[in-house]
C-alpha cells in the first residue's frame, strides 16, 4: 500500500448483542478501484457509513482507521460518501443538491455555488441547476449525486451501488464516465456493487465479503490490465467469485 492510502483494522460493529461486523480488514491505496462484494446483508453499506462518519448511533463499532498514517476522523474531509441509489432531496433543484456537500462542510450558499457552477458542463448536467432531480433521467440524476460527492475533494471515494438503479445502457456509459472522470483527477473508490460484471470490469481488485457476521473472506486483485478486459477474458474470475458467493448460506 502507498503510505497516503487508508488502514482500517479490527473494525467490529454491534447492534445490542448481535455482531453485524466482525474483525474486518482492509486497506485502500490512494488511487484505483477497489470492489467490495458480498451476499445482502453482509454489511457493505454499514461499513462505508462506518467509514463516513455516519453510523446511526444506536449501532456500536470498535477499531481503528489510518490515512497515511494519521488517525481518521468520524466524519473525514478524506472522504466522500454516496449513499444507495442517488438520494437527491426532491424539493432541493439540482444546483443546491450538487452544494449539499459542500453546504455541510461548513461553506456558504454563495460560496458553495460559485464552487459547483463550473462543473456542471463536465458532468454533462449544463442547463439543469434550476432544475428539480425529478425533471431528469435516472443517468442525469446520478451524474448530480457524483456530482456532489466529488465537488468535496476527498481523495477516497465510497460509492455504494451507484449504477445499480440504470438501464443497462446508461449504466455503461456512466461506468465510462466515472473512468473519465478518475484519469483526470485520480482517487480511490470503494465500489460496492451485486454486479459481478461490473466488479470485474471496473476494479484492480475485488474483496469478497461474508455474512454473519460481516467479514472479508477473500481478497482478489483482477490480473487483467483494463485495456485487455473482455467477457471472454473475464469470464473465469466472475466463476471464481460466483463461487465464493454461493459458499456463503443464504440468510
Ligand atoms: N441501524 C441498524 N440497526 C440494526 N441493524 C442494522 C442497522 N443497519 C443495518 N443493520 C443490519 O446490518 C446488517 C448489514 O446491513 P447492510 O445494509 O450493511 O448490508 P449490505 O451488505 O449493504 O446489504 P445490501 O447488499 O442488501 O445492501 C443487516 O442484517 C441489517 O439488518
Amino acid at each position: 500500500m502507498t503510505e497516503a492510502g487508508l488502514d482500517l483494522s479490527g473494525l467490529t460493529i454491534r447492534a445490542g448483542a448481535r455482531v453485524l461486523v466482525e474483525d474486518l480488514s482492509m486497506t485502500l491505496p490512494t488511487t484505483g478501484i477497489t470492489a467490495l462484494i458480498g451476499p445482502s446483508g453482509c454489511g457493505k453499506s454499514t461499513v462505508l457509513r462506518w467509514l463516513a462518519g455516519i453510523l446511526p448511533d444506536t449501532l456500536a463499532a470498535e477499531g481503528q482507521a489510518r490515512i497515511g498514517g494519521r488517525p481518521l476522523r468520524l466524519p473525514d474531509p478524506a472522504i466522500g460518501f454516496q449513499p444507495q441509489a442517488d438520494a437527491l432531496f426532491p424539493w432541493l433543484t439540482i444546483a443546491q443538491n450538487a452544494a449539499l456537500g459542500l453546504r455541510v462542510a461548513g461553506l456558504s450558499a454563495p460560496a458553495a455555488r460559485a464552487r459547483v457552477a463550473p462543473l456542471f458542463p463536465a458532468f454533462g448536467l449544463a442547463g439543469t441547476e434550476a432544475m428539480y432531480p425529478a425533471e431528469l433521467s435516472g443517468g442525469m440524476r446520478q451524474r448530480a449525486a457524483f456530482l456532489r460527492t466529488m465537488v468535496r475533494d476527498g481523495q477516497f471515494l465510497l460509492l455504494d451501488e451507484p449504477f445499480s438503479a440504470l438501464d443497462a445502457v446508461t449504466r455503461l456509459r456512466l461506468q465510462g464516465w466515472l473512468l473519465a472522470r478518475l484519469a483526470e483527477r485520480p482517487r480511490s473508490v470503494l465500489l460496492v456493487t451485486h454486479d459481478l460484471h461490473e466488479a470485474t470490469s471496473l476494479a484492480d481488485r475485488i474483496l469478497v465479503m461474508a455474512a454473519r457476521p460481516g467479514r472479508i473472506r477473500a481478497e482478489i486483485a483482477v490480473p487483467i490490465p483494463p485495456s485487455a478486459r473482455s467477457e471472454h477474458s473475464l469470464a473465469p474470475l466472475r466463476e471464481t467469485l460466483k463461487t465464493l458467493l454461493l459458499e456463503d448460506p443464504p440468510t
